[in-house]
Formats: structure tokens, sequence, C-alpha cells
């Protein structure tokens, strides 16, 4: 771990690691390139999380988006080491936090090693220059954090494209921003200087390399849409579902394909399809993909369009759930929420149950910041969450609950395979009875 104050005296990040599209591409200017990357340092960063959360947010809901914006952080391939949280009806328009809690933070990142402070919501560009020019660390915000990761994970020539037009897309309304370490230099010269000729010059070069990749992107597009098109004869299934909660694995058991999985979020960037033929039934094919996550800016799932109309096209869903996350209720939400997002809310679905060989019932998820942090404001206000009831319970709760079929397995431990198998074999069935009525007749014994 470094013992230097990280990125302090360095050029700022503004939105790419060293593995980004952007940087190895000879296309993007050179000076860009200078002042958009940070040097991935080969000792683990440290990091400080800030949480704003609103007044009607309960302690453990702090925690638990806490937890995972740490999990984002360490798979960012970094370390979070101090939380701040300031309850606060909405952020300060200025810094985020108000005057007293930056000047904790402050006091924390001068005396302890810390190499940027990591922000749970977006920052608006005046909130980043004027928290940088105060707290004098990288600054980084969800969707940058966001965006890294992708770029970290994004090898296909469509995802690489995607996530580089979306870190342009971040970075130019926030290209005031950059010069600020020319501040110094220019000394008491007004506001209007050679920074802000070459702010404007930037601004050109990265709205011409924005319109360039997303014309990039249409071309990847029809390509993809000719190549989809050879596929309409055959039932289309796409796994969906909140950020590591097995779709990969799914994948992997399912269509016998290598897909990276790992405990991180975000293994998957590219979609992923395999021909999936289950014992004597209709094959269809089953894509992989992105996963999702909550606070996931709109702009960015925008750019992933091509990813998602894996998602758009397909007849039937395939929504994996976490059930050993103390949230999965809320990331159901949260996918059915980006699913209405992106127009593909209505489509049939599954709903896959999964680590349940994980699933604690009876387990509070308790604050941890509540104990280490002394400077949280609202210790005496902890809500206790209700404690979980046993697996069967929840089993019966949610198969009487929802119009979807649902089925809850192990895909680690291969618990209850077989039944998602047969599921899925005669949804598929019934949806090619309909697809393709003409040839009914021989799959008639699977669709009942
Ligand atoms: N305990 C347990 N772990 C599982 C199970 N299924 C998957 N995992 C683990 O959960 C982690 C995430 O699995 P992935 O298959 O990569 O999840 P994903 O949904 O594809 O994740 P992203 O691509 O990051 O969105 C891995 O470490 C898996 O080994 C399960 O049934 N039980
Ligand atoms: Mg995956």
């Amino acid at each position: 771990m470094t013992k230097s104050n990280g990125n302090r005296s360095g050029t700022r990040h503004v939105g790419a690691t060293d593995s980004t599209p952007a940087r190895r591409d000879a296309k993007t200017p050179k000076h860009l390139l200078k002042v958009k990357t940070h040097a991935t340092a080969k000792e683990v960063e440290t990091a400080v999380l800030v949480s704003v959360p609103p007044r009607r947010q309960t302690d453990a809901q702090t925690t638990e988006y806490l937890d995972e914006l740490a999990f984002l952080i360490e798979t960012a391939g970094a370390e979070a080491t101090k939380r701040f949280v300031q309850k606060l009806e909405k952020p300060d328009i200025r810094t985020y936090v108000g005057e007293g809690k930056l000047a904790e933070i402050k006091a924390w990142t001068q005396h302890e090693n810390t190499s940027m402070v990591v922000f749970d919501d977006d920052l608006s560009p005046s909130q980043l220059r004027n928290l940088e020019a105060e707290l004098k660390v990288k600054i980084v915000d969800r969707s940058l954090l966001i965006l890294d990761i992708f770029a970290l994970r994004a090898k296909s020539a469509t995802s690489r494209t995607q996530v580089e037009l979306a870190q342009y897309q971040y970075l130019l309304p926030r290209l005031t921003g950059l010069w600020t370490h020319l501040d110094k230099q220019r000394g008491g010269v007004g506001m209007k200087g050679p920074g802000e000729t070459e702010i404007e010059t930037d601004r050109r070069i990265v709205r011409d390399r924005i319109a360039f990749l997303k014309e990039k992107l249409e071309d990847l597009d029809k390509q993809a849409v000719t190549q989809r098109k050879t596929r309409t004869q055959t039932i289309r299934v796409a796994l969906v579902g909140y950020t590591n909660v097995g779709k990969s694995t799914i994948m992997n058991l399912l269509g016998k394909a290598e897909v990276f999985a790992e405990n991180k979020l975000f293994a998957t960037v590219d979609a992923t399809t395999r021909k999936v033929v289950l014992d004597n039934h209709v094959p269809f094919l089953l894509s992989d993909t992105v996963g999702f996550i909550r606070k996931l800016p709109t702009r960015l799932i925008e750019s992933f369009k091509s990813t998602l109309d894996e998602i758009r096209e397909a007849d039937l869903l395939i929504h994996v759930v976490d059930i050993s996350h103390p949230a999965f209720e809320e990331h159901i939400e949260v996918v059915n929420e980006t699913l209405r997002e992106i127009g593909a809310a209505d489509k049939p679905a599954l709903l896959v149950f999964n680590k349940i060989d994980q699933y604690k019932p009876e387990e509070n998820p308790a604050p941890n910041f509540a104990d280490d942090d002394p400077d949280q404001e609202f210790p005496t206000d902890f809500e206790e969450a209700a404690p979980r009831p046993p697996l069967e319970q929840l089993q019966e709760t949610y198969m009487a609950r929802l119009h979807d079929p649902v089925v809850f397995i192990s895909a680690q431990n291969k618990e209850n395979i077989e039944a998602l198998r047969e599921l899925l074999a005669r949804r598929v069935g019934e949806l090619a009875a309909q697809r393709f009525p003409h040839f009914a007749a021989g799959y008639s014994e699977y669709a009942d």
C-alpha cells in the first residue's frame, strides 16, 4: 500500500484507466490522453467513501449501498478505507456534503493515506471542481467509477466503442475542470486566458470524437442487425439481472459455454450468445448480458444500446436474482425499472432465485458504519430490518404472488437445475408453438 498521498500532485483523473479503449486508440489526441489518464498505481489505491442519504433512507439501506460502493471500488482495483455519511434532505449544491462534513473529510484525507474520495452519486461539474479544489485529491463519482470498471471489462469492438463514447460524453461537460492545475501557473491572470482557448479546442475535439464514435456504433449496429436477422427462426432467451447474481454461471451450466464468471461486479460487459439444446426439446439461443445496478446513469444505459438490443429482441427473459443478498427485493425492482427504461418490461419472464445454498434466514443486515464511524450524525434512529423468513416460506410467498413462473436454484451446487431446465424447455416450447404454429405438431409432446 502506498504511503504517499496517491494522486495528490499528479494529473487529475477524469475518466480513464490505463486499459481504456480511449487510451489505446491511436486516433485520440495525445494531449487529451495526457490530461484524462491517471497512472494506474501498482500499489492498491485507497478510497474514502462519501454518501448523502435522504432522511427517509434507513441506516440498513445506507450500509447496504456503501457496501455496494466498496465492492465497486474493489472491483476497480482499489480499497475502501473509510466511510463518511451525512443525512441531508438533498446534497449540497456546491460541495455535495455540508461545510462541517467537508472539513472532516479534508482532515482525514490530509492525515491518512488517501488516493481518492468516492461519492455514491453523480456530481455536477461544479461540485467536482469545488471538491477537487478543497480536498486536493482525486474525486470520483458513481458514473466515473462504473465507467472505469466497464472500460476494464469491455472486450469486443462494440462494447469498447460503447464505453469510449460514454467516457467522452461524461468528459465533455467537465472539461473546464481539467485546467485547474494551471491555476497556479496563471497566478493573477484573469479567467480568460490561454486555458479557455484550449478548453474550446478540446471541446471541439471531444465533440468530433463523440460524433465519430456514434457513427462507428451505427455501423457495428447494422452488422449486428444483419447477423441477428439470420436468427429469427430461433427462439431467443436472454439472462438478465442485477450484477453478480450468477447469470454467467447459469449460462455456463445451460449453454455449455465458457463465460467469465467471477465474484466481482460487472464481470460481464460483452453479450455472449450460445445455442442451447435441452435434451430433445426445441433448440434456442441463450444470451448472457451485462448486469444492472442501482443508479445506473441513463446516459450509460443509452450508450449500451446494442448490447441491450439482445434483451429487447429476446422472446423470453430469465430474470436471475441472488436470494442470499439482503437487498434482493430492491434488486428485483431495479432490474424491472431498468427493463422498463430500455423498453423490455412486457416480455415473458422466468424468475430464477439463485444462490439458495447461501441464503441465511433470520439474518438482520446491521449497519456496520455505526460502530467505527464517530462522524455519523444519526446513530439514534436506526431502524431494524425485519428478519428474513425461512427459504420454504419465501418460496411459497413468491410462487403465490407472482404471475411469472418461479424456480429456486443453486447454480454453484447444481441444485434444482433440472427444474430450471424443464421449466425453460416448456416455456420455449410454448413460445415456439405460438411463433411457428405450422411446426407445432412436431413438438406437441412438450407444448402441453
Ligand atoms: N454461493 C453461490 N455462489 C454462486 C452461485 N452462482 C454463482 N455464484 C457466484 O457468484 C459470483 C458471480 O457469478 P457470475 O456468474 O459472474 O454473476 P453475473 O450475474 O454473471 O455477474 P456480472 O456479469 O458481474 O453481472 C461468482 O463468484 C459465482 O461463483 C450459487 O448458486 N451459489
Ligand atoms: Mg456475468
